[in-house]
Formats: C-alpha cells, sequence, structure tokens
C-alpha cells in the first residue's frame, strides 16, 4: 500500500518577528495551520494580532524568521488566501448591491474585463446561501444591520474560494444570530480544506470555532490545541498579569 504523501501546511510561521521602523511589535511567532484547521488568535489590544494577519498577507515586512504559505512566500499566495479587515473600508453608503459586494470576491478568478460567468454568479449564491443571506442578494449592502454586513463580507470572502481565509475579529458587535450564522460558514469552509485564521478577544468564539490558539502580545505565550493552551495561567501572562479565565463558555476577569 503506497502512503499519502502529507499535504502542504497552509501557513508556516517559523520565529516570525515584525517591527513597524526600529519599534518591534512581534518577537518569535512560531507555528503552523493545515488545510481544514482553525487558529484563533488571541491577545489584548496592541498585541499584535492584526499586525500578524498583515504579515501573513504580506502587507508588512517580516524583520527576522519566514513566513510561508502554502508552500511559498505570502506574494506568491494572494489568490489562494483570502483576508476579511477589522473595519472594512467599503462605505455603507456606497450604492452597491449584497451580490455585488460578493461578486468581488470573484475578481481575482476573472478574466481582464471582470464579465461574470454564470459559474461565478453560482458562486455568488453559493456564498450568500452559506451565510444565511441569500434572500436579501438584491438589496443595498448599506441598507444591512452591521452584523449582516460583517456576514457579506465573509461571502465575499468564500466566494474566492480561498484555501487559508485570514479574519481579523469578524465577532466584534455580532448579534446571536449572526454569529451563528458566521461560525456554520467558517465549519463549512473548513470541512472544505480551508484553513482560517481568527483573531478575537471572544475566547468562548475561540473554543466554538477554532481547535487551536496562539496566545500573543508581541511575545507568542502558547499555540496549540486550544484545550490545552487556553489555561488561566498563560491567559494571565498573555494579558500582563491579569486574571482572565474560561469556565464553561463565559469569560471570567479578575483582578489585575
Ligand atoms: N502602521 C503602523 N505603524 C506603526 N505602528 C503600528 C502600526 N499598526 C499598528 N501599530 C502598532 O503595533 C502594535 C500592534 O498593533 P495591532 O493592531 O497589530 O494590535 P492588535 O492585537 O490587532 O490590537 P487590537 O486588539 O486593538 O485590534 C500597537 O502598538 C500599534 O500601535
Amino acid at each position: 500500500m503506497t502512503e499519502r504523501p502529507p499535504s502542504t501546511p497552509a501557513l508556516i510561521l517559523d520565529r516570525v518577528s515584525v517591527a513597524y521602523g526600529d519599534v518591534p511589535v512581534l518577537e518569535d511567532v512560531t507555528g503552523t495551520v493545515n488545510p481544514g484547521e482553525s487558529v484563533a488568535l488571541i491577545g489584548p489590544n496592541g498585541a499584535g494580532k492584526s499586525t500578524l494577519i498583515k504579515a501573513v498577507l504580506g502587507m508588512v515586512p517580516v524583520v527576522r524568521g519566514r513566513i510561508e504559505v502554502l508552500g511559498g512566500p505570502p506574494a506568491q499566495a494572494r489568490r489562494h488566501v483570502a483576508y476579511v479587515p477589522q473595519a472594512d473600508t467599503l462605505d455603507p453608503d456606497f450604492p452597491i448591491s449584497v451580490e455585488q459586494v460578493v461578486l468581488m470576491g470573484r475578481y481575482r478568478w476573472m478574466g481582464r474585463f471582470r464579465r461574470a460567468s454564470r459559474a461565478d454568479r453560482e458562486e455568488v449564491a453559493a456564498a450568500l446561501e452559506a451565510v444565511g443571506l441569500a434572500d436579501r442578494a438584491r438589496d443595498r449592502f448599506g441598507t444591512l444591520s452591521g452584523g449582516q454586513r460583517q456576514r457579506v463580507l465573509l461571502a465575499r470572502a468564500i466566494a474566492a474560494r480561498p484555501r487559508l481565509l485570514l479574519l481579523d475579529e469578524p465577532f466584534n458587535g455580532v448579534d446571536a444570530v449572526s454569529q451563528h450564522a458566521l461560525l456554520e460558514a467558517l465549519a463549512g469552509l473548513k470541512a472544505q480544506g480551508t484553513a482560517v485564521v481568527v483573531s478575537t478577544h471572544d475566547l468562548a468564539i475561540a473554543h466554538l470555532a477554532c481547535e487551536e490558539v496562539c496566545l500573543i502580545n508581541r511575545h507568542q505565550f502558547g499555540f496549540g490545541p486550544t484545550g490545552e493552551v487556553l489555561t488561566p495561567e498563560r491567559l494571565r501572562a498573555t494579558y500582563g498579569g491579569r486574571a482572565l479565565e474560561l469556565r464553561g463558555d463565559r469569560v471570567i476577569v479578575g483582578q489585575t
């Protein structure tokens, strides 16, 4: 019997350090995310979560160490990586429909004139279905609630058919219905082999959405299975001595 070759990791972080000018923001972050796996980036404000995501996108340079995306440098993998930013640059007043926003996710696969094929339209419809907004396709994007808009932006990323999906705090200000829809859509993507990296302040979400966590606050305080790494001691170290822990699905914030 022949052994199947191991699949290429979606993301390798190898002693990654990032600085803005002379100011170090991340030092020695190391870990691997395989296809179909998800990792939650957890750390306080200013810990470097967004910076790490931008480094994976090749938007900020790595000063030491190495980032490998789908077996090569980040710049070579851009077509296979989708990103849902923390505050999207799309102006909610811009007159654009929900399906037009999602179609943007297909641009990387379209020809020079960006004419949508039937297959593109089917991908858009499937992505909207995945986030539970199929019935809002023709509505103006700006008329949706904040949580629904977040779901549309995830649909745009899904329509890009990424092999690695990066989400920067997608659950902020999102109600329970939208949260459930986002979690279901992420589970669907993972089942198709997409690797997911999601920054979040919500430890309960990290438990629900991700089987791995990366604790960072400039330095790395742990990277591995959620149940093993998300301990009160490590959380306290990550949050600079503040006692934070997870009991059941509740986050307990203690004294500094
Ligand atoms: N473009 C930039 N130029 C200089 N410094 C920056 C820049 N972007 C971020 N920083 C700094 O880098 C550090 C990490 O910021 P980053 O946005 O990565 O943190 P974060 O963990 O995502 O925080 P939050 O949870 O508040 O979103 C902060 O001290 C921030 O001030």
